[in-house]
């Protein structure tokens, strides 16, 4: 990391700045010419994305302008074509690819990733079912009138009124994690005079190249069963077993549970083919145990999401349809070891489909630029004696409450000047939000036009997954509105929320008043 460094007069391209700078780190190549920082294409950018004539960025022909213009800034622009086109290409990607193997796949939209009731209607509409991981998500799901036996319900601490409510609903499939889970399940489906649909989550030990907390198939970890025999059972005489093992003796023994099959993800982010081929083997593995030691062959099988997306121009994902290719010859080759009826597949992407179908559009604040010192081992600009180089702060509208991803994640993102293009040199820019906060970093290193200013535009790519649902109100920041374009025409499908809005969840101190009570409570009305 750099050095500390002293503010300087705010302005383009200082000494040390600009093409090449030693504070890049080595992942950012230094732009061709000034017209690369303006840019616009795949994979970062939606397909509808483009510049105009003039150098506006414009989606599917409205100009950004416009947008920030009629919906206000900070705003999270969705092309929903191109969130359903994508949502399509999984589709039918994976049912090519597994056509002949397993019947196709079923495509669950991993909802955690973006979920609003247009989003799980898009999601419907192009023949995909609905992941959710908590009764909101089941809710936002079921109110967008996504057909109940098309929704998985996920979580590792299921509330009872959660597991109670997806019951009542007649949920496809319910995901249990863990041996309590299942246990407790059974008995108050039992209760209910229900039979509960589960899926078992298991851990295979893959442990995917993405960032730890977004990892989830290695032992360590409170999601899912694991496959490795138990050391430290709670039940002692269940030591030398596996969790995995257990709750399918569990699951089968039990008469108010029907077993479908099971279910691994292992973890986010990811590009390597590999790690997705090694789960499935080992899953399927496990399936033929199960065949061999009860006599079942479980019929389905869900190896959930994870498929990277490009947030930088460093990340290279593949499309589905050779993610699918991939994966189809471990399937195929594992079916054929352990002599297994192909179970019918499922997947749950999320992140694939809605992160790069979104931009955000923020607008620019105060700019400054900093001398920083050049860390040691980097090329010093010249005179070679100066050791301290330039960066440019760009401040924005929003930040960390709207896009926590690189605060919690150390999350790399890129951004352009969108109101207009400009062939000003480029120079590295830092793009910060409005936050109390230091680490409130939009995007940690971009090359801008050294002469972005107050009031231009500036938009980050690959924000639709993991923005919106993840956004928080910190310092009071009422959150963006999100705005969907669809056949060149942008309606707002969450609405920019207000600062009564933040107020409506307050108990006025004055006055006593504020959400209305419910007469019967043990407390009685407000006074
Ligand atoms: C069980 C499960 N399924 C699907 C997903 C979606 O992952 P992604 O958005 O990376 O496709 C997640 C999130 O990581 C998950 O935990
Ligand atoms: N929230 C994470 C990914 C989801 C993890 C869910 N299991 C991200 O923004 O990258």
């Amino acid at each position: 990391m750099s050095g500390g460094g002293a503010n300087t007069a705010s302005g383009p391209a200082a000494a040390g700045a600009g093409v090449g700078s030693p504070l890049a780190p080595a992942w950012l190549p230094a732009p061709a010419d000034a017209a690369a920082v303006n840019a616009v294409g795949a994979p970062l950018w939606a397909s509808g994305v483009a510049r105009s004539d003039d150098g506006e960025l414009t989606v599917q022909g409205i100009g950004a302008a416009e947008l920030a213009e009629r919906f206000g800034t900070p705003l999270l622009v969705v092309d929903e074509d191109d969130f359903r086109a994508r949502a399509r290409a999984f589709r039918e990607g994976f049912d090519a690819a597994f056509a002949q193997l397993c019947g196709g796949v079923d495509v669950y939209f991993a909802g955690k990733s973006f979920l609003t009731l247009s989003t799980a209607r898009w999601a419907a509409d192009e023949g995909l079912r609905v992941d959710t991981a908590s009764g909101g998500e089941l809710a936002i799901a079921l109110r967008a009138g996504v057909d109940p036996a098309h929704i998985g319900l996920h979580g590792n601490n299921k509330s009872d009124a959660e597991l109670h409510e997806a019951l009542e609903q007649g949920v496809g499939r319910i995901i249990v994690d863990s041996v309590d889970e299942l246990r407790h399940l059974a008995a108050l489906a039992g209760r209910q005079g229900r039979v509960a649909p589960v899926m078992l989550r298991l851990t295979p030990g893959v442990h995917a190249h993405t960032h730890d907390f977004i990892a989830t198939a290695h032992e360590d970890q409170k999601f899912g069963l694991s496959l490795a025999a138990s050391a430290q059972s709670e039940d002692g005489n269940l030591v030398g077993r596996s969790p995995a093992s257990i709750a399918v003796e569990v699951a089968l023994a039990e008469p108010s549970l029907r077993l479908l099959g099971v279910h691994c993800h292992i973890g986010s982010q990811i590009f390597e083919p590999e790690g997705f081929g090694l789960a499935a083997e080992r899953v399927l593995a496990f399936l033929a145990q199960v065949r061999d030691e009860h006599g079942v062959e479980l019929e389905e099988l869900d190896l959930g999401g994870g498929h990277g997306i490009a947030y930088t121009a460093a990340d290279a994902p593949r499309p589905p349809a050779q993610i699918a290719a991939a994966l189809a010859e471990h399937v195929a080759a594992a079916v054929e070891r352990h002599a297994l009826v192909c179970p019918r597949l499922s997947i749950e992407p999320g992140r694939a489909i809605a992160g790069p179908a979104g931009f955000t559009l923020y607008r620019v604040g105060v700019t400054k630029t900093v001398d920083v010192d050049v860390p040691e081992g980097a090329d010093a600009p010249e005179p070679a004696q100066d050791r301290t180089a330039a960066r440019r702060y760009v401040a924005v509208d929003g930040g960390m409450s709207d896009n926590p991803r690189p605060v919690l994640y150390d999350a790399d993102y890129t951004a352009v000047l969108a109101s207009r293009s400009s062939q000003v040199e480029p120079v590295l820019s830092r793009v910060v939000g409005k936050h109390c906060e230091s680490g409130d970093v939009v995007v940690k290193d971009v090359y801008l036009p050294g002469d972005v200013r107050r009031a231009d535009l500036l938009a980050v790519p690959a924000t639709g997954a993991y923005t919106h649902v993840m956004g928080s109100n910190y310092n009071a920041l009422p959150r963006p509105a999100v705005v969907a374009v669809a056949s060149g025409r942008a309606r707002t499908i969450i609405r920019r929320e207000t600062v009564d809005d933040l107020l409506r969840r307050e108990v006025d101190p004055h006055t006593e008043s504020g959400p209305p009570v419910d007469p019967d409570s043990p407390t009685g009305p407000a006074a």
